[in-house]
């Protein structure tokens, strides 16, 4: 699909502007947006795309710097001021990179954070906990900037923090010393969050399991051809190892094949345990991020411990978590207990996708909002499903 004329515009700018485009080009599709094609034959290897380092927005570029922020206030939050203090700036220097990201009303449509009660709280565990992790980031960091410029209006703020977000990709200041100017100032060490850059252009590729290859040097940020491609095929990189609740809570879509995913079982666990065993779990560091994935063993570690500490004699529990048994002669037990709370997690899915399957399209609840859920809690059962069978047939 042709992307249309401010894409055109913003690609003449990023070229104008340091970034290198080589045999790619970027194409509208039907269910996600914008994304980057192969415009000709790629072959493995061949660098796809380079942004000069000083065509990224970071927190070391003067315009932000000279914003003085406090020391607490986040990389994130920094680099979503910015943006918003610029938002209505017809002369703001990166207006054509801004003019070709997505709207407040595309973010409404897919980002949880943005669904209505009554969706939110249709969604699996996992997504809950990571939907409100994001909400509090949110709030404190627009508590702690609304202190410093009032002017810029919460709706505003909320759209330009999410743009940072989705589109901020980890930029190692490489070969800067430590006491360098450019680094965030006061912090003793750098944390993965105060490496965000936006990088012109490479924000429009989608994400897959499997994709291209970054790199970041001195001189700037590329991708390399993870495999050769056919002129016309879509071109992805890897946002990370991530589940499908953690790409849903923060990029607002979800893949149909993740060998990353999983499921968290602490909902269906920590409820069981009384506060002696939730003790003996903290102090060992075994309590909670018990998961559950579609990989074998289905089961984590993690589990196996609190299932043993759940059904055995506390001896067995110790012997397992110390690694002086690997727990082999108990395994039948274990799996007996796992199979009981997922079948019954299994019955609760079920009515979740009727619940699901009634809500009425139209006012709160948008098409594309309730296939994603529905389309998520049939990947839940369908991982239960299989985990139950793999845990049977042991
Ligand atoms: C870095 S941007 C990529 C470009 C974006 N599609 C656009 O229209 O500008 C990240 C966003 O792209 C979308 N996205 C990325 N990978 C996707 C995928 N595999 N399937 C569906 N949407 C995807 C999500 O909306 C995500 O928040």
């Amino acid at each position: 699909m042709d992307p249309g004329e401010e894409h055109t515009r913003f690609i003449e700018w990023a070229q104008l502007n340091g970034v290198d485009i080589n045999g790619i080009a970027p194409a509208k599709f039907k269910d996600r947006g914008m994304g980057i094609v192969a415009a000709s034959d790629i072959k493995k290897g061949d660098q796809i795309v380079h942004v000069r380092n000083t065509s990224l927005i970071t927190v070391a570029q003067q315009a932000i710097q000279a914003l003085k922020f406090p020391s607490k206030i986040s990389i994130q939050a920094r680099l979503a001021t910015y943006l918003a203090l610029h938002y209505a700036d017809e002369a703001f220097q990166h207006r054509p990179w801004r003019d070709v990201w997505p709207s407040q009303d595309e973010f409404t449509s897919i980002l949880p954070l943005h669904w209505s009660r009554k969706l939110q709280d249709l969604l699996p565990h996992a997504a809950n906990v990571l939907l409100t992790a994001q909400r509090s980031k949110l709030e404190r960091d627009y508590v702690d900037i609304h202190a410093i410029h009032p002017s810029i209006p919460k709706t505003l703020f909320t759209y330009t923090w999410l743009i940072v977000n989705t589109r901020t990709f980890y930029w190692d200041y490489p070969d800067l010393p430590n006491a360098h100017p450019r680094l965030p100032r006061k912090r003793q060490q750098l944390t993965a969050d105060d490496c965000y850059a936006m990088c012109p252009f490479i924000d429009y590729f989608n994400h897959s399991e499997k994709g291209c290859e970054p790199k970041a040097d001195a001189k700037g940020y590329s991708f390399t051809a993870d495999r050769a491609y056919k002129a016309g095929e879509e071109v992805y990189i890897s946002y990370g190892s991530h589940s499908n609740d953690f790409l849903l809570v923060e990029y607002g879509f979800i893949l149909d094949t993740n060998g990353c995913d999983s499921l968290t079982l602490d909902h269906l666990i920590l409820p069981q345990l009384s506060s002696e065993q939730a003790g003996i779990l903290k102090e060992d560091g075994y309590y909670g991020s018990y998961t559950l994935s579609s990989m074998t063993p289905t089961i984590c570690h993690r589990t196996q411990a609190v299932v043993r500490l759940l059904t055995l004699p506390s001896r067995r529990y110790t012997a397992f978590v110390s690694g002086t048994d690997e727990g082999v002669g108990n395994q039948g037990k274990v799996n007996e207990y796992v199979i009981g709370l997922l079948a019954k997690y299994e019955r609760q899915i079920m009515k979740t996708i009727e619940e699901v399957e009634e809500l009425k399209v139209g006012g709160e609840v948008k098409t594309a909002q309730k296939d994603t859920l529905l389309r998520r809690w049939k990947q839940v059962r369908s991982m239960v499903k299989t985990s139950i069978d793999a845990l049977s047939s042991w």
